[in-house]
């Protein structure tokens, strides 16, 4: 077993919150200069009626079967690859990343004063075919936001490229109410379910 695993992630988030299991790992992202291109697009689009849950692990699978195919075109070292997708859920509702402003804006609305779910899928590929996958699912409630709390949130810039349009380890965290479930899951790579994984594929010590 290599002692490092490729983390198949664009986010910054999901790195740091891997360090804090101290597992070595090397980026393998998309598009390096000399690759043949990748297109992302459409890839991750919610399908009619999906739900939440069946949509999350979905996408993580579409992120690693990608990924998968990346470090074969690459030649690169046969390592694990870890690659994770958080999305936002009120009731069957899917809260992606805002378009803009004015979306951010719009999803912040429908967050306020309520309960959403924050889910957040991982998976693993370990030799060959075998994969592991983990689903955390975490229930956040926000206070009641004012309309002045939302435009100066949504003028920081901090709710663009995240999923419902807010990050709970920004300012965010002041509006919000009650969280259980997995604070590193909200925040994009669920550690405890992470960890279990690189355990069972023997990245980690038992
Ligand atoms: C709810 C919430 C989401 N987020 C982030 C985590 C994810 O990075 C992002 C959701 O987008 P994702 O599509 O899960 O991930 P990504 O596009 O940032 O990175 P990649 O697909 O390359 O792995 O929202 C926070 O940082 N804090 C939060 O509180």
């Amino acid at each position: 077993m290599p002692d490092f695993i490729y983390l198949a992630s664009q986010s910054p988030r999901r790195g740091r919150l891997l360090d804090q299991l101290g597992v070595r790992h090397l980026p393998l992202l998309p598009n390096a200069p000399g690759d043949v291109a990748e297109d992302a697009e459409g890839l991750e689009q919610v399908a009619r009626g999906e739900a939440p849950a069946t949509y999350v692990q979905r996408a993580t699978g579409l992120k690693l079967d990608a990924a998968v195919a990346r470090r074969e075109r690459r030649g690169l070292a046969p390592a694990p690859i870890l690659c994770a997708d958080t999305t936002v859920a009120l009731g069957r509702e899917i809260l992606g990343k805002p378009l803009d402003a004015q979306d951010a804006a719009r999803m912040l609305a429908s967050l306020s004063g309520r309960e959403h779910r924050v889910l957040t899928a991982v998976a693993l590929q370990v030799d060959g075919p075998r994969r592991l996958v983990a689903l955390s699912v975490s229930r956040v409630r926000f206070a009641p936001l004012t309309a002045r709390q939302i435009d100066a949130y949504v003028a920081s810039g901090e709710p663009l490229g995240k999923a419902g349009a807010y990050a709970i380890q920004g300012a965010a965290a002041q509006h919000v109410r009650h969280l259980s479930g997995s604070y590193s899951g909200v925040m994009g790579l669920p550690l405890f379910e992470t960890a279990q994984l690189l355990r069972l594929a023997g990245v980690l010590a038992s």
